[in-house]
């Protein structure tokens, strides 16, 4: 039995304060942000303890993710890419290729399809393994996969545990928000971000949930809308007194959700007599892992390797 690859690929984040300048640039596809631009992001970052756990949570992911894949009799060895940081996704195919392997699937560590998302990793993937003759098999989205319903909704379930009023809380699903103009591309983003959300709502019997966006970028372009902190007055005046976030875009804890969420969200919120409860991420827990790995071993199967 051969070893196949997997291409796990996800955002990176800088190891350090002094590396945000690079990182921002690099996210701006090579425009230096202002003084003002750089100083808003490294206060974000000084907010949630000064670096982001992402790093370290896509390691242990990727990790986990193989563990689990071989422990069921399979031959796979994963390699992490980063669209953002080092190690980059061009490298881990290069390394692939280095450990003689010729077939990989590649999957972003984001559940959602977007051309302005996930589409641009496989963007950096696809050139980088046919310039080498590396198979790859690219695996676009996963947002329905059903032990990665189970574990979003195992993890509103037990949000509204910690409410006082469970029935009578707000649930929003919020994802990053994106350029609007993807509404006139025809991308898929939106309504998949809905399709997860209303499963999850369906299997727990919700009747209080909504949609939201978060994070937008701060671009002159339209993103995106309603935002979650604009929802929340609304959702204070129609009396609720406690909201769910679920970060259904986020597989992991990091900046948008740290600080997004945890601080700037929840401070609004708390400004309106409303209690935010943040549903727990996926990080290494073994459900996710094990939702990981079924959408590695479907698409195996589909390639028929
Ligand atoms: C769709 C999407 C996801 C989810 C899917 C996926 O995971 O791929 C995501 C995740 C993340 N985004 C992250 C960080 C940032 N994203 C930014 C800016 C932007 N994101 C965008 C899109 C997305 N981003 C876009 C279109 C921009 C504007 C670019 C421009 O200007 O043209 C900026 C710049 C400053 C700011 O705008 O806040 C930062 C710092 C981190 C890491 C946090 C950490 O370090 O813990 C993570 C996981
Ligand atoms: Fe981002």
């Amino acid at each position: 039995m051969t070893t196949l690859g997997v291409l796990m690929m996800a955002y990176g984040t800088p190891r350090n304060l002094d590396e945000v300048e690079a990182y921002y640039t690099d996210i701006r596809r090579g425009r230096r942000p202002t003084p003002e631009q750089l100083a808003d992001l490294v206060r974000r970052y000084q907010a949630i303890g000064g670096v982001s756990p992402l790093y370290e949570i896509t390691v242990r992911q990727a990790q986990a993710v193989e563990r689990v894949l071989n422990g069921q009799g399979g031959r796979f060895r994963v390699y992490l890419g980063m669209k953002h940081t080092a190690p980059r996704i061009a490298e881990a195919v290069a390394a692939m290729h280095r450990d003689g392997i010729d077939r990989a699937i590649a999957i972003v560590l984001a559940p959602h399809y977007s051309a302005l998302s996930v589409e641009t990793y496989h963007e950096q993937a696809r050139p980088a393994a046919e310039k080498l003759g590396l198979e790859l098999a690219c695996v676009n989205q996963w947002h329905l996969e059903p032990r990665f319903l189970d574990a979003l909704a195992a993890r509103v379930e037990e949000a509204l545990a910690r409410c006082e009023d469970p029935r009578r809380a707000m649930v929003i699903f919020t994802a990053h928000s994106l350029p609007a103009r993807i509404l006139e591309m025809g991308d898929p983003y939106v309504d998949q971000l809905h399709e997860s959300g209303e499963a999850v709502a369906k299997r727990l019997g919700l009747s209080h949930y909504t949609f939201g966006w978060q994070s937008a970028g701060r671009t002159a372009e339209p993103w995106l809308g309603p935002d979650l902190l604009e929802m929340l007055p609304t959702v204070a005046q129609d009396g609720y007194r406690e909201v769910v976030v679920c970060s259904q875009g986020f597989v992991a804890d990091h900046l948008e959700v740290l600080y997004d969420v945890d601080i700037e969200a929840k401070q609004h919120a708390e400004r309106l007599g409303l209690r935010l409860v943040r549903t727990r991420q996926m990080n290494d827990d073994p459900d996710f892992i094990q939702a990981v790995a079924d959408v590695i071993e479907r698409a195996r199967r589909e390639q028929g390797w």
